[in-house]
């Protein structure tokens, strides 16, 4: 009896033994793997290096809200070559300036800096070696047909280039050509949209003369898309972010996918759908025009434009959307059949452009049928509203092996676009002034200018497309400053508000206004608030560069365009 109980005894302690093995077994195995990933959890706590998030990765990330895609390291702010006092100097200096004008308009010719220098004159000279020479000039394999006539101008073997007398008459030439359009265009009458349609409207279509859509349009006018003081701004953004969508149509112009969306009230939106996360960052082996659209850039890049003052971007807002109920079931017969159900079980689409309008780029749903997208209000064309598309003299190449002229050319401005009469107007400094937006935004893809030609010669450029805007933060491509930098010729009304911006914080005023009037969270990541502060101070630094070369009245003009 008593070696049977010890047996059991044994036996018990035996298994005992086994079953805490096997306890400690399973545990190690079911354990081992977590305790694995606490240094790995401890590590993600660390600042890492800024990274480019690969196009393949950010595809799997959530498209609502991505904000909790990985934060990646808060840059330090990169030092500009100017200081704040420096940049309060120039202001000084500029602000006397412009206090100080004298009226170059009426100035006659004795008054240039050689009065036997005519601008005619300087073109003949010029023009007379160029009779044979078409391929210098002919830009055509960088620019669609353009139909345009660009003036010709060449040089002989023995000049080169455009000589240093001849730019600064040039210079002269342009501050005096200025002036004068000034003169010419003080007493402009501003037009509206609304006017220029209501006639034909009235005729064809007197319903939609009641709509808000209407209302709106009274406030698009030649200098500016919107109004922010207006009762139509702030209504518009209702209909961009809530109103039921009725139908949703690919836009055929473009590259990549766009939805035309019919919105109440007669408003029509164009949206562009999430494709990735607020911190992807171009590859830096992709070039522009490879480079995905970004929603939050579209949105973001409104922001700073009315920040800056200008107003020429068409009000935009995030929107999330239904792919189903408000895309799917709404989509033209050639957008539905472009939907799918992926593996994952989210509806898709992919829709039919040049640039990844693929399965393996399809936009989806996810969560569930969510989708974020930005959403700009859509400015009317017609028989009235006639638009204008300007090939960029400085655009860029759109070819792996080969650079654009301006790229080639320091004196591509002299060459180039002074003499050129197209650009002896407001469009001039428009052009700078784009240029300074571009380049805080980061947008390398400004192929071409637009603007409503309807309205006349006083008719400011709209910004469009900038869905490939911020696209790095921890980079400023100077190059798009290309235009400020070979010119040096600047609005003395963009310098100011540039300068006030500056001094009240730029990203500070950004930041607010999207915190403000944004559904959509967290579109500007704090890594693209530091880049565009120091964005400011290299613009600000390009023109002291220009100003110390050409002086404050060389370099600053006032055109009349505020
Ligand atoms: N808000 C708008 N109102 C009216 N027309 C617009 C608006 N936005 C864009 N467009 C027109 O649609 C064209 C294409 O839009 P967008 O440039 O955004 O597309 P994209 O795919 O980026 O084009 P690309 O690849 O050629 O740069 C514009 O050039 C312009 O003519
Ligand atoms: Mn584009």
């Amino acid at each position: 009896m008593w070696y049977l109980s010890f047996r059991v005894h044994c036996s018990f302690l035996f298994s005992l033994t086994i079953l805490s093995l096997f306890c400690l077994v399973t545990f190690y195995t079911f354990l081992w793997p977590t305790t694995d990933l606490e240094p790995q959890e401890n590590i993600s706590k660390f600042p890492k290096p800024p990274v480019d998030v690969s196009f393949w990765s950010v595809l799997c990330q959530e498209n609502i809200c991505d904000i909790k895609a990985t934060k990646t390291l808060k840059l330090t702010n990169h030092a500009s070559s100017i200081t704040r006092q420096r940049i309060d100097e120039l202001y000084q200096l500029v602000h006397r300036a412009q206090n100080d004008q004298i009226d170059l308009s009426n100035i006659k010719k004795s008054h240039y800096l050689d009065p036997t220098w005519t601008f005619e004159k300087f073109i003949e000279q010029k023009s007379k070696n160029d009779t044979n020479d078409t391929s210098e000039h002919d830009d055509s394999s960088d620019s669609d047909s353009e139909e345009r006539k660009k003036p010709k101008l060449s040089f002989t073997n023995e000049e080169k280039t455009i000589n240093e007398h001849d730019k600064k008459q040039l210079r002269y030439f342009i501050h005096h050509v200025l002036a004068k359009w000034k003169q010419q265009h003080l007493n402009d009458t501003i037009i509206n949209l609304a006017d220029l349609m209501h006639d034909t409207l009235a005729q064809d279509d007197p319903e939609k003369l009641n709509t808000t859509w209407f209302q709106f349009m009274k406030t698009v006018n030649n200098l500016r898309v919107y109004d922010t003081h207006s009762s139509q701004f702030k209504n518009l953004f209702k209909y961009l972010q809530y109103g039921k969508i009725t139908k949703a149509n690919e836009m055929s112009h473009g590259t990549q996918i766009k939805i035309l969306l019919d919105l109440p009230n007669g408003f029509q939106g164009l949206l562009k759908p999430y494709r990735v996360p607020r911190n992807y960052q171009t590859p830096s082996d992709h070039f522009y025009f490879s480079d995905i659209e970004r929603h939050y850039a579209e949105i973001a890049a409104f922001h700073v434009d009315k920040i800056l003052g200008f107003n020429r971007v068409p009000p935009v807002i995030g929107r999330v959307l239904n792919i189903t109920s408000d895309i799917r079931e709404k989509a033209t017969h050639k957008l539905a059949r472009t939907f799918f159900i992926s593996p994952a079980n989210n509806t898709c689409f992919y829709g039919h452009c040049s640039y990844y309008c693929d399965i393996e780029h399809a936009v989806c749903g996810k969560p569930g049928d969510q989708l974020e997208g930005s959403v700009q209000v859509l400015l009317p064309e017609s028989s009235e509203i006639v638009w204008e598309e300007i090939t960029h003299p400085y655009r860029r190449s759109y070819r792996a092996s080969r650079k654009a002229k301006w790229e080639l050319n320091e004196n591509y401005c002299y060459e180039y676009i002074m003499i050129d009469e197209y650009y002896h107007n407001r469009l001039l400094l428009d052009m700078m002034d784009l240029s300074a937006f571009d380049f805080i935004i980061g947008n390398l893809d400004r192929h071409h200018m637009m603007r409503i030609s309807s309205f006349g010669n006083n008719t400011a450029l709209l910004h469009l497309d900038h869905g490939r805007s911020f696209g790095r933060y921890d980079d400023d491509d100077l190059s798009i400053l290309t235009p400020i930098r070979h010119c040096c010729f600047f609005r003395y009304k963009t310098f100011a508000r540039l300068y006030r911006v500056y001094k009240q914080g730029f990203s500070k005023l950004v930041s607010n206004s999207l915190k403000t009037h944004e559904g959509l969270q967290m579109i500007l990541i704090d890594e693209h608030l530091i880049a565009i502060d120091r964005r400011l101070e290299i613009i600000f630094a390009h023109l002291e560069t220009c100003i110390k070369t050409y002086t404050v009245k060389g370099v600053m003009i006032d055109d009349g365009v505020d």
